[in-house]
């Protein structure tokens, strides 16, 4: 029995005591801590397929704030990875892969990884994570949607315009199509094998899914995630595993997203959530949606942003209080912790 299950409560739009939070890639750089774990560790990856230290970088945060959920420390480009793209971080410079997918005769070589060897080492985080929580509260486990993982795999690494994978959607689109296949499939098992291992909720990044002009996103990301949804083992320990859709620039396409089954909608910082709520009423919860960058005012600023935000939505049930985006490097921890007391201090007043 989980100790505090206030976060799957509002994500299944059930009453809570007060609005339960977490924050994007809130096990990170930010954290000193962490930062040393990293070191003893070699590197980003070696620390990814360590059980031992991911299971510490885990909970790390959660040790220093009564945080409501805990993540998975992990990433999306482990997907692409274990397709035997090789994944690499060059200092300074984030994610690169050794080959990317391009051509056709790329796309044809493309396969579907088994998941249960290439990527047991995230199973057995998950199954590690689990054990050291003791039920404090639940894992979410992730994976990047098939639109964004296939960003990295055609580019090769992070873009300021994404050329390669557009141009590729425009002028060969069958073959991008092929890809989000491959991808999906995959992700379905990954994701189902996050569950079985004791992951409790589980997101779907899709950082660059706002990138897509309207019709290309319903068609490129959209419909892949949907079949995603589709095919998810929903349940662990009897109970539901809800999932949540972050599509990074989505909000304009609210009510698409929440046509597609998903539990919850993860909203960046542009929209207003209030708003979102009305446009979709009752059919899913909503995660969000604090600027990250508000971190580095100082925290009476933090708390005017945190209440604004929760007068937005307007009480009750149906919120994860996030931020819009991933934490950053160079936020003050102590800036963090005022978050995370301002929301639980205001949303109790209601
Ligand atoms: C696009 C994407 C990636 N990874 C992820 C996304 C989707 C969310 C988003 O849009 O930010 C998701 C992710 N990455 C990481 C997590 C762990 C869980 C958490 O605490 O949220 C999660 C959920 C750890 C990480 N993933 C990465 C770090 C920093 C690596 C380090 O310690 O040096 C962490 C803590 C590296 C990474 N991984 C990725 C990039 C672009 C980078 C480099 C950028 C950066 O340096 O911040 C790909």
């Amino acid at each position: 029995m989980l100790k505090n299950d206030t976060f799957l409560r509002a994500l299944m739009r059930e009453p809570v005591e007060y609005t339960p939070v977490w924050m994007m890639r809130q096990a990170g750089r930010y954290l000193p801590e962490y930062c040393a774990t990293r070191k003893h560790a070699g590197s980003f990856l070696q620390l990814c397929k360590n059980t031992e230290l991911a299971t510490e970088v885990t909970l790390q945060p959660l040790e220093r704030f009564p945080l409501d959920a805990a993540i998975l420390f992990s990433d999306i480009l482990t997907v692409p990875d274990a397709m035997g793209l090789g994944l690499y971080f060059a200092e300074g410079e984030g994610p690169k892969f050794e080959r990317t997918v391009r051509t056709e005769a790329d796309v044809a070589k493309l396969f579907v990884p088994d998941v249960g060897t290439e990527l047991k080492y995230v199973t057995d985080a998950v199954s590690s994570i689990r054990k050291a929580l003791d039920n404090r509260v639940p894992l979410i486990g992730f994976s990047g949607s098939p639109y964004t993982l296939a960003c990295y795999m055609v580019q090769g690494g992070s873009s300021s315009d994404y050329r390669e994978i557009k141009t590729m959607m425009y002028a060969r689109p069958d073959l991008l199509h092929r890809i989000l296949e491959v991808n999906t499939l995959t992700v379905i098992d990954y994701l189902n094998a996050q569950i079985e291992a004791g992951a409790q909720a589980v997101q779907i990044f899709d950082s660059w899914g706002g990138s897509l002009p309207y019709g290309k996103y319903q068609e490129f990301s959209l419909q892949y995630m949907a079949r995603i949804v589709a095919g998810l083992k929903r349940e662990n320990d009897g109970r539901r595993v809800p999932v949540i859709v972050f599509t990074k620039g989505g909000g304009q396409w609210l009510e698409d997203i929440a046509a597609i089954g998903c539990d919850a909608i993860g909203l960046d910082w542009t929209t207003d959530i209030g708003e979102a709520r009305r446009r979709v009423g009752d059919k899913v919860a909503l995660q969000g949606n604090f600027d990250p960058v508000a971190l580095f005012a100082p925290p009476a600023a933090i708390e005017a942003e945190v209440e604004r935000i929760l007068t937005s939505y307007g009480g009750g049930t149906g919120h994860v209080f996030n931020l819009g985006h991933g934490i950053s490097q160079f936020t003050n921890p102590d800036h963090a912790a005022a978050l995370v007391a301002a929301v639980h201090r205001l949303s109790r007043k209601d």
